[in-house]
């Protein structure tokens, strides 16, 4: 689902983040942790051509898109639809004076998902299931932004990349804005949807508790750089990396 090599993102003369290797198949979690201005962010942006003004170089192929090279028409394609980005607050993000539900109509009917009579239903069918499948009541639909908790937006905003038929998830610290019991509430919404649909989940964050419930591998990146990487139960019980052991003592 998502194959990385040689990945360089430059600003400038500056590489703020190397990955030498990056593989995510149907299915799985890998998560990239480090610090603040470690490169994560710039890293995940960069899978769907989203940095601006950066100088990309290597190989990256998500959904079978070659996202170096492909045009912005078949970037689009895969962007928001086949793969989604779930960032870290999402209310921001969706319009104040719009209910839930009319934003989600609108977004399918952009990606033209629920038009065609064989695939997955009518529009409401396929916002029921989306909903269903996050464990929000469908009620939800018929409120506005403001009117939902941050956990039941961070589901919302997962629910709408079902909706539009994600087979990856990207996200970036999608439960730091939360506390600890929505936390886990979204973090066991992300493990079903990749038990039940073999979704790709690559997920940004410096919570090494969380990685430590969910990531089959970790990527620990410093400075841009990636200094360890490896199954997660491994790379978090005996960290080969200084840094990565720093980052394990910091835990509270
Ligand atoms: N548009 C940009 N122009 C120039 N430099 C940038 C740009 N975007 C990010 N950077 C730099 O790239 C480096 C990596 O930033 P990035 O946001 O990827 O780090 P991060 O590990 O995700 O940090 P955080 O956890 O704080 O989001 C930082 O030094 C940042 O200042």
């Amino acid at each position: 689902m998502i194959e990385v090599r040689d990945l360089k993102v430059r600003y400038g003369a500056r590489v703020v983040a190397d990955v030498p290797e990056l593989d995510v198949g149907e299915g799985e979690c890998v998560a990239i942790v480090g610090e603040s201005g470690s490169g994560k962010s710039t890293t995940l942006l960069s899978l769907l051509g989203l940095t601006q003004d950066a100088e990309i170089s290597g190989h990256v192929r998500v959904c079978g898109v070659d996202v170096l090279t492909a045009s912005p028409r078949r970037l689009r394609e895969i962007r928001g639809a086949r793969a989604a980005l779930v960032m870290q607050s999402p209310q921001a993000a969706l319009s104040p004076a719009t209910r839930l539900g009319v934003l989600m109509r609108r977004a399918l009917k952009l990606h033209g998902v629920g038009t065609a009579p064989s695939a997955g239903g009518t529009p409401d069918e396929i916002m029921d299931r989306a909903v269903e499948a996050v464990m929000l009541d469908r009620e939800i639909l018929r409120r506005y932004p403001h009117e939902i908790s941050g956990g039941q937006a961070q589901r919302f905003a997962i629910a709408l990349a079902i909706a539009l038929g994600a087979e990856v998830i990207l996200a970036d610290e999608p439960t730091s804005a939360l506390d600890v019991t929505v936390q886990a509430e979204v973090v066991a919404v992300l493990r079903g949807l990749r038990e039940e649909r073999g979704l790709a989940l690559l997920l940004v964050s410096h919570d090494l508790a969380l990685v430590s419930t969910i990531a089959d591998r970790v990527l620990v990146m410093k400075d841009g750089a990636v200094v360890e990487s490896g199954p997660a139960a491994r790379v978090l019980a005996e960290p080969s990396h200084p840094y990565t052991r720093e980052l394990l003592e910091a835990l509270p």
